[in-house]
C-alpha cells in the first residue's frame, strides 16, 4: 500500500473507468501517487474558476481501473483490522456525482464480484471474529442518512434494535456528545449481527429504505449523505479484567460535490443541491480548520454532518477518504475541484488511539480484591515489623473518645504524649482538639458569663447602680483591672455586703421603671423570663441586657456564694480539671527551690521527717565513727611513741650489758618493763577500739542507705508533683545532669531536682564521710578535702539553680505529639 504523512488523512483517488480518459490532460506520475493535470490554453474556457492551467496533486495511491478487490485490499482492509483491536476508523467517498461513491462503498449490490467495501468489510471482521475465539465480539450495525438536513435511520423498518425511532424522522435523533468526545446520535437504532449474513441483510434493507433522487446527470444519483456504521465491542475471554475495547467503523457515502450550475436542477432538485452544497461546504469548512493546528475552534455544529462525524474526521480516528473523479475531459473542472478537497483533507492531522474502557462493575469488583489483597500485604507488614496493633479502617465511636480523652488529658497538662499509630488518629486528634478547645471555649465563657457582666458604661443608671453596690470604679468608670472600653465587666458580687442594698431593691422589681424617668421599663430586665433574681448568662450579650441589670443591682450583684467560692472565682477552670489542679496552678509559678520548701511543709511532709529523724540517727552515729577514729588514731600514735622508747631503752641495755637471772633469762628493768606493759595495753586498746569502729562504720553504712532511699523518694515526689503542676514540656532533671544520687545508688528514671538543701547536706555527708575515711592514713589532707568541698557545693548549688523553670512563654494547651511504634522513614508530626 502506497502511503505518505502516517499522522495525516490518507487520500487515495480513484477514478470512474471510461473509454475516454483525458489522457492528454492526466499524468499519473512512477510514483504512483502524483497527478499531474495539464489543461490547454484553448481548453481554458472548460476549466470553471481555475485561473492556472497545470495542476499537479500528491495523493497516498491513484486507483486508476482499479477492481473493487483492489480497492478493499488497498485502502479498507487494514483500517477494518484496526478497527477490530479498538481503533475508530472513517472512510469518505467523496466526488462528483455519479463518479463511483456508492460503487465504491457498497458496490453493486446484485453482483458480488462488484460487491463494495461495506460487504467486503463485513465478511473481514466475521471472519475474524470467528478467528478470534478468546475474544467475545459483538457487532452492532446502524445505518444513517442525512438528507436536507435532516436524519433518518435507515434501518427503522426493523422490528428489533437498541432504539426504536418511530420511522426514523430527526425530531426523534439528536446528535450527542459523550464524556470523551465520542459521538453517539441518539434514536438512532442499533441492530447486532451475530454473523455476515445478518450484517448483510441490514445493509440490504438500508439501501431499500434510501431516499433517491432523480437526477439529470445519473439516475440513479443519491442526494443524501450515508454513514454505513458498525460497531465493534471486544472483552477478552481468557481475562476476568474490567477492560474492553469499542471502536466504529463509519462507511461514508457522501452527497454529490458538483456545482449547482452544472446540473441543471430546479425546484426540489436545487433545493436538495443547496443542502448538499452547504453541508460539503461546512465539510470543506471543518476539515480547513481541522489542518490548521492553530485553529482552537472547529464548526462541526454547523451543520448535521459534520457534527456527526465530529469523532470520525481526524483526531483519535484513522481517516482514509477516497477521492472519486472522472477521467473524462468535460469533467476536468470538477475532477480539478474534488482533488484540491481532497488536498485539504490530507492536511487534517489523526492520532489513532484504542477506546479503552472500563466496565463499571467489574472495576469495583477488580478494586475491592486489590484493596482486600493489599489490606493483607499491610497486615503481614506490620506483623513483622511488630506493629500488628495498628488499625487502617475508620476509628470506631470508642476509639474516637478515647482520642478525646488523650487531647484532654494532653491539654490539661496531664500527658505530654498522644498515641499516634495512623493517619486516621492524625485526622482524629486534630478533630478533637478543635472539638476540646472549642468547648473549653465554651465553658470559659459559661464561667465569664456566671461571674460578670457586661454594663454599657454610657448607660448612667447602670453605672450609678454599680457605684451603689459598692463596686470600686475608677475614674473612668471601669471597673478594677478592666480595660477602657465602651463596656466594663463587673463580677457578680459574692459578698452578703453587696448583696444587702441589692436585696433592698431587688424586692421593688415594679417599681424599678418609676424610679427613673424617661427611661424604658427595666424591671423585666431577664430576657429569660426568670426574674430579676436570675442571673442568667444570656441576659448579657449585648447592652440591653446590661442596661436591663443595671436597674437592678441586686441581680448582678447577689449570690448564694461565701468567700470561699470569691476564691475560686478568681481561677477559670475547665470542667474537667479538678479542684486541687485548679488551685495548682498560680499563674506565676515558683521556682524549684521554693517549690521544694513548700512540698517538705506539705505533700511531703512524712517522708521528709522520717528522711530527718534517718538523718539525725546517721549523724550521731558518725560522730561516734569519728571520735571512735580519733581514739584509734591516738592510740596508734601512742603505740607507736612506746614501741620507740621500749627500742631506745633496749639499745641502752644491750650496751650496758645484760643481766640474766639463774635460769638464764634476761633481766630487764622497771622502766622497760612499764613500757612493755603500756604497748600491750595500747595493743589491746587499739584492736578493740578498731572492732567498734568497723561495727559503726557497717552502721552507718546501713543508715546512710536508709537515709538515701528517703531522699529519693522524696525528690521523686516532689518532681512528678512539681512537673505535673507547673512544666509544660519534659525537661532535663537533676539526675540527668549527674548529682544527686550517691555512686553505686540506682538513681531512678524520673529522679529530677535535688532541692539545694538535699545537695548540700549529701555533701557534707560526704565530706565527713571522706574525712573519716582518709584522715587515719593522710592526717594533713583535712584541708585539701575541706577547699575541695566548698568548690563542689557552689558548683552544685549552680547547678541546681540553672535547672529549667516553668516556660511562662509557651502557650497553654500548645499541643506536643510524638509518635509510638514509629516505623523507619515515616514522618514525624510537629506542631
Ligand atoms: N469504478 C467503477 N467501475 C464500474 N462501474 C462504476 C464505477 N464507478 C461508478 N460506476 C458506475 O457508475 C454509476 C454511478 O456510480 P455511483 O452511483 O456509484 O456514483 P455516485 O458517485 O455514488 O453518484 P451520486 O453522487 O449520485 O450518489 C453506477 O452505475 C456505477 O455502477
Amino acid at each position: 500500500m502506497m502511503s505518505s504523512g502516517r499522522n495525516r488523512v490518507k487520500i487515495f483517488v480513484r477514478f470512474r473507468p471510461t473509454p475516454n480518459f483525458a489522457h492528454d490532460s492526466v499524468e499519473f506520475l512512477n510514483d504512483g501517487q502524483t497527478i499531474n493535470i495539464h489543461a490547454k490554453k484553448e481548453d481554458k474556457r472548460q476549466t470553471v474558476n481555475n485561473q492556472l492551467l497545470d495542476w499537479s496533486f500528491k495523493v497516498d495511491g491513484i486507483l486508476h481501473n482499479a477492481s473493487q478487490e483492489q480497492v478493499y485490499e488497498t485502502v479498507v482492509a487494514d483500517m477494518t483490522t484496526k478497527a477490530l483491536n479498538g481503533f475508530n476508523g472513517t472512510l469518505l467517498a467523496y466526488g462528483q456525482t455519479g463518479a463511483g461513491k456508492t460503487y465504491t462503498i457498497t458496490g453493486a449490490t446484485e453482483n458480488y464480484k462488484q460487491r463494495g467495501t461495506i460487504p467486503r468489510a463485513i465478511a473481514q471482521i466475521f471472519r475474524s471474529v470467528e478467528e478470534q475465539s478468546d475474544q467475545a465480539i459483538v457487532i452492532r450495525v446502524s445505518y444513517l442518512e442525512i438528507y436536507n438536513e435532516n436524519m433518518f435511520d435507515l434501518l427503522s423498518t426493523l422490528p428489533e434494535g437498541s432504539s426504536s425511532n418511530n420511522g426514523g424522522y430527526d425530531n426523534q435523533m439528536t446528535i450527542v456528545e459523550g464524556a470523551n468526545g465520542s459521538i453517539c446520535v441518539k434514536g438512532l437504532s442499533m441492530h447486532v449481527a451475530n454473523n455476515e449474513g445478518e450484517a448483510l441483510n441490514l445493509l440490504f434493507e438500508g439501501e431499500t429504505n434510501r431516499a433517491i433522487a432523480s437526477h439529470s446527470l445519473n439516475k440513479n444519483s443519491s442526494r443524501s449523505h450515508c454513514i454505513f456504521t458498525i460497531h465493534i465491542e471486544s472483552r477478552s475471554r481468557t481475562e476476568s479484567n474490567a477492560k474492553y475495547v469499542t471502536s466504529k467503523l463509519n462507511l461514508v457515502d457522501l452527497a454529490g460535490s458538483e456545482r449547482l450550475g452544472k446540473t441543471g436542477s430546479e425546484g426540489q432538485i436545487q433545493k436538495e443541491a443547496m443542502y448538499i452544497n452547504k453541508s460539503l461546504t461546512f465539510l470543506e469548512q471543518t476539515v480547513i480548520a481541522l489542518a490548521d493546528k492553530h485553529r482552537g475552534h472547529i464548526p462541526y455544529r454547523q451543520t448535521k454532518l459534520t457534527h456527526a462525524l465530529k469523532d470520525s474526521i481526524g483526531g483519535k480516528c484513522c481517516t482514509t477518504m477516497i477521492a472519486n473523479v472522472y477521467g473524462d475531459f468535460p469533467q476536468l473542472d470538477e475532477t480539478i475541484s474534488t482533488l484540491r478537497f481532497a488536498m485539504r483533507m490530507k492536511c487534517v492531522p489523526v492520532e489513532p488511539a484504542v477506546n479503552e474502557h472500563y466496565d463499571p462493575w467489574l472495576l469495583v469488583r477488580e478494586l475491592d480484591a486489590n484493596i482486600k489483597h493489599l489490606k493483607q500485604e499491610l497486615d503481614m507488614h506490620n506483623t513483622l515489623a511488630n506493629r500488628a496493633q495498628v488499625s487502617y479502617s475508620s476509628l470506631s465511636d470508642g476509639q474516637m473518645n478515647d482520642i478525646k480523652k488523650q487531647v484532654r488529658l494532653f491539654l490539661e497538662g496531664k500527658t505530654s504524649e498522644i498515641d499516634v499509630t495512623s493517619l486516621h488518629q492524625i485526622g482524629a486528634i486534630f478533630t478533637q482538639f478543635r472539638s476540646v478547645v472549642l468547648e473549653m471555649e465554651r465553658d470559659i465563657n459559661q464561667q465569664y458569663k456566671n461571674k460578670f457582666l457586661l454594663l454599657d458604661k454610657s448607660d448612667s443608671d447602670a453605672m450609678l447602680a454599680v457605684q451603689k453596690a459598692g463596686l470600686p470604679l475608677d475614674d473612668h468608670g471601669n471597673y478594677a483591672g478592666t480595660s477602657e472600653t465602651a463596656f466594663t465587666v463587673v463580677p457578680i458580687a459574692t459578698q452578703q455586703a453587696t448583696a444587702a442594698p441589692a436585696s433592698k431593691q431587688k424586692q421593688q422589681p415594679p417599681a424599678s421603671p418609676k424610679r427613673k424617668s424617661g427611661k424604658k421599663s427595666r424591671g423585666g430586665g431577664s430576657p429569660t423570663g426568670r426574674g430579676p433574681a436570675s442571673p442568667s448568662p444570656q441576659a448579657e450579650p449585648g447592652a440591653k441586657p446590661a442596661k436591663s441589670g443595671a436597674t437592678q443591682p441586686s441581680v448582678q450583684l447577689a449570690t448564694t456564694d461565701g468567700a470561699e467560692s470569691t476564691k475560686k472565682e478568681e481561677s477559670f477552670p475547665t470542667d474537667s480539671v479538678t479542684e486541687e489542679k485548679k488551685t495548682s496552678r498560680p499563674s506565676t509559678p515558683p521556682t524549684r527551690p521554693q517549690a521544694f520548701e513548700e512540698f517538705k511543709k506539705e505533700r511531703g511532709q512524712e517522708i521528709n521527717r522520717i528522711l530527718n529523724e534517718n538523718k539525725t540517727i546517721l549523724m550521731s552515729k558518725k560522730r561516734i565513727v569519728r571520735d571512735l577514729a580519733h581514739a584509734v588514731n591516738a592510740t596508734k600514735h601512742m603505740i607507736d611513741g612506746t614501741r620507740v622508747a621500749l627500742e631506745r631503752k633496749k639499745n641502752e641495755r644491750m650496751e650496758q650489758g645484760e643481766f640474766v637471772n639463774e635460769e638464764g633469762e634476761t633481766v630487764i628493768d622497771e622502766e622497760e618493763f612499764q613500757l612493755i606493759s603500756q604497748l600491750k595495753n595500747l595493743k589491746q586498746t587499739y584492736r578493740h577500739d578498731y572492732d567498734e569502729l568497723r561495727n559503726v562504720k557497717t552502721e552507718v553504712e546501713y543508715c546512710q542507705k536508709l537515709v538515701d532511699q528517703c531522699r529519693q523518694k522524696l525528690v521523686q515526689e516532689f518532681d512528678a508533683w512539681y512537673n505535673d503542676s507547673f512544666m509544660q514540656d519534659n525537661h532535663e532533671t537533676s539526675a540527668s545532669v549527674g548529682y544527686g544520687a550517691r555512686p553505686g545508688i540506682i538513681v531512678p528514671a524520673r529522679l529530677t531536682l535535688n532541692s539545694q538543701q538535699a545537695n548540700l547536706e549529701d555533701d557534707q555527708e560526704k565530706f565527713e564521710r571522706v574525712q573519716q575515711e582518709l584522715l587515719m592514713d593522710h592526717q594533713d589532707s583535712a584541708a585539701f578535702y575541706n577547699a575541695k568541698m566548698r568548690t563542689r557545693r557552689r558548683q552544685i548549688y549552680e547547678k541546681a539553680m540553672a535547672q529549667p523553670q516553668p516556660n511562662r512563654q509557651l502557650p497553654p494547651g500548645v499541643p506536643q505529639v510524638s509518635m509510638r511504634n514509629k516505623p523507619p522513614n515515616q514522618m514525624s508530626y510537629v506542631y
